[in-house]
């Protein structure tokens, strides 16, 4: 099988005196949602720095902010206050959105939400046809990215005759189409089945690697988060704010037996005792 011309990341370009910014920065980053009934303080005074090529997990309560954050990031929702730098350039002026960073960016929602009435192949090259790709360069993406995936020879199928996670390949390929440097994903894999999720849990390292994809992955489960993840971030409920930071030393490619060894055993343990402490009295 050959491999597929990925071409995600670009090299983050340097600014004037040499630096070289993250990927993605957060600063003092802070979400209020004040509607006529209620007044809720999402998100408070989040700090981060994603790497080039890094997977960084999120975990968190539910209602800790995991989708509101992941919103601010894909240009959906403003923040209140601070910013949100991707290679150093700003993606909010205000309430406005630079259209330009956004272009870097790659989503993927726990629905696949695709187009029942397109083919698998015009699902994924989607973004490119709305963006004025020729009927060529569409048809040749979505291919690389079928293949990519792991769903060549499915290119003229349509989403009714896929599976659950078959269809979530789709939405990753599509995620992609457009040669993202940034991938956002909010619970991708929260409504497979346990032993599909595993699969695409696997799928996933493997497409993410391909791509030298740089990707922030919300999710409630904590396997999922500590065998994907490079560093699982947890946030703390009311205001949702980052509580711990977990660094995960397994080298790549990881097997899923890595799951039952000790040590990774020790660091899931660490987390779920730090999200049960969060447990109101
Ligand atoms: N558009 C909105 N208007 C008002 N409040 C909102 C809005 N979106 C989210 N919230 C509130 O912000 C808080 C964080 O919500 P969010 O959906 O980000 O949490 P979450 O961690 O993703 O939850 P879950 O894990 O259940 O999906 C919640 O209290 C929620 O009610």
């Amino acid at each position: 099988m050959s491999t597929p011309d990925t071409e995600t990341t670009r090299a983050v370009p340097a600014t004037s005196d040499g630096h070289v910014p993250p990927k993605l920065e957060l600063v003092g980053v802070d979400k209020e949602f004040r509607t006529r009934r209620a007044y809720t303080h999402a998100l408070a005074d989040i700090n981060l720095s994603i790497s080039d090529g890094e997977f960084v997990s999120v975990i968190g309560r539910s209602g800790c902010g995991k989708t509101t954050l992941l919103r601010m990031l894909a240009g959906l929702l403003a923040p209140t206050t601070g910013q949100i730098l991707i290679e150093g350039r700003s993606l909010w002026n205000g309430t406005r959105v630079d259209t330009s960073v956004v272009s870097q960016l790659g989503v993927v929602f726990q629905e696949a939400n695709l187009f029942p009435w397109y083919s698998v192949a015009d699902n994924i090259a989607l973004p490119l046809k709305l963006r004025g790709d020729p009927k060529t360069t569409r048809h040749h993406r979505a291919h690389e990215l079928a293949e990519l995936v792991g769903l060549a020879g499915y290119e003229k199928a349509y989403p009714r005759e896929l599976s659950g996670g078959m269809r979530q390949r789709v939405a990753i390929a599509r995620a992609l189409s457009t040669h993202p440097t940034l991938l956002l994903m909010d619970e991708p894999f929260g409504a497979l089945d346990a032993l599909t999720r595993e699969r695409m849990n696997l799928e996933l390292q493997r497409i993410t690697q391909a791509a030298h994809a740089t990707v922030v992955f919300i999710t409630h489960d904590i396997t999922e988060a500590v065998f994907l993840g490079d560093r699982v971030i947890q946030l703390t409920p009311r205001p949702g704010r980052i509580a711990d930071t977990q660094t995960i030393p397994f080298p790549r490619p990881r097997h899923i037996d890595l799951q039952t060894e000790p040590a990774f055993g020790a660091i899931a343990r660490h987390l779920r005792h730090a999200l049960d402490g969060q447990d109101q009295p």
